[in-house]
């Protein structure tokens, strides 16, 4: 299984557990790991063979847009979930930073894998 990447990706949301958090728009940063077979698309040099990053990187941008949640946790997961239905993922990683959030802290996040996102023989690792 190969994997396409999108890193750094930085996103406005509203998103926080505390009452000023629900009034401004605060930056997210994602990194993600798509697993997929890039072979097809290698092979003929077709886009429509393989996960396009950059439709995937819009519709990460209209989900922050869209949505207001209180927790991380809540962000990924229905992230996640939505990008496997609409594109058809069988296994993603997601690494997401709320930069500023602890100020003593560079970063606070989290990472998630859903589905299958490590190699097996079948694919000839
Ligand atoms: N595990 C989490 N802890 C905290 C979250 C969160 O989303 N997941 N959020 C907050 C606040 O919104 C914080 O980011 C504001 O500084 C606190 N802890």
């Amino acid at each position: 299984m190969d994997r396409i990447l999108i890193e750094a990706l930085e996103v406005d949301t509203v998103i926080g557990v505390y009452h000023w958090e629900r009034t401004i728009k605060q930056r997210l940063s994602l990194d993600l790991e798509l697993a997929t077979d890039i072979r097809p698309a290698a092979a003929t040099d077709d886009l429509a063979l393989t996960l396009d990053y950059a439709a995937i990187s819009e519709r990460i941008q209209r989900f922050a847009a869209e949505h207001h949640f209180e927790l991380v946790e809540t962000f990924a997961e229905r992230l996640v979930a939505t990008l496997r239905e609409e594109f058809g993922i069988a296994g993603m990683a997601l690494t997401l930073r709320k930069p500023g959030a602890v100020p003593a802290a560079a970063n606070v996040g989290l990472n998630i894998t859903r589905g299958r996102l490590a190699p097996s023989e079948r694919d000839g690792a």
